[in-house]
């Protein structure tokens, strides 16, 4: 069985990273919100637009901590700011959910997103989706690994320089199975498992613009940002 070892330049790079992640994020208010009070569709589609726009804006300053993003080509940094920003929204959402919460909780939150405007046919998946993320149980080194594998899609639109994308994907890749491999001993197809989770990912990401245009309610305005990066 070959012994995997993390080297001392990957601990530093998932160092970077993690504090990177944990620093570049909005404040966890979205939930707590949630749980304090009940919303109209109105006022929880404005929480979500408010919530996405600073998301936005916390992933650009997460990129500027990864090795090497800035030291690709202009262009294509925005191609993959542009093509990763709802998954990561979404992928940020379902550890927002899986987060371990006092009891009754969850069933609290769940019921808010439930009942807060989204059309009847996208909350299945997306839960679907964000109970898939929490059975995995991820450290967070594991979760900010994965959002970075995500923004580091080669094939995003308008990538012209895929190929040191690529490169750059493969580095964090080799990180994240090695911690996957000491992380989960018990489970060799974790790794697998978790990388499956970015093509549900993928697909549940291709819903987005239809959710949002389908809220329960009239006149959807979007922030000009999220009209840039969410095809609104
Ligand atoms: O804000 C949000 N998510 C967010 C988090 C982090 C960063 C940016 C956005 C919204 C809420 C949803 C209820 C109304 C208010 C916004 N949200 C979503 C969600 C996102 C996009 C679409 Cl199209 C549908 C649902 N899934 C969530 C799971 C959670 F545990 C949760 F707490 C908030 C969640």
């Amino acid at each position: 069985k070959e012994k995997v070892e993390i080297t001392k330049e990957q601990q530093a790079l998932m160092k970077i990273i993690t504090d990177a992640y944990n620093r570049h994020q909005i404040p966890q208010d979205v939930a707590k919100k949630l749980l304090q009070d009940q919303y109209s569709a109105e006022e929880n589609f404005l929480l979500l637009t408010e919530m996405a726009t600073s998301q936005v804006q916390v992933l650009v300053e997460f990129t500027k901590n990864i090795p090497g993003f800035l030291s690709l080509d202009r262009e294509d940094q925005i191609a993959l700011l542009k093509g990763s920003a709802v998954e990561a929204m979404f992928l940020r959402s379902a550890q927002v959910f899986s987060r371990k919460m006092p009891s009754g909780h969850t069933e609290v939150l769940e019921e808010r997103i439930r009942k807060s405007g989204i059309s009847e046919e996208f909350i299945t998946p997306m839960f679907n989706f964000y109970k898939s993320i929490g059975e995995l149980h991820m450290v967070q080194e594991e979760q900010a690994l994965l959002t970075t594998v995500t923004i580091l899609t080669p094939d995003r639109p308008y990538v012209k320089d895929q190929q040191a994308v690529e490169r750059l994907q493969e580095t964090m890749l080799d990180v994240l199975r090695k911690l996957c491999v000491l992380q989960h001993p018990q489970e060799p197809q974790y790794f697998a498992r978790l990388l499956g989770r970015l093509t549900e990912l993928r697909t549940l990401s291709h819903y987005h613009t239809e959710m949002l245009v389908s809220w329960r309610m009239n006149d959807h305005k979007f922030t000009p940002l999220l009209c840039e990066i969410w095809d609104v």
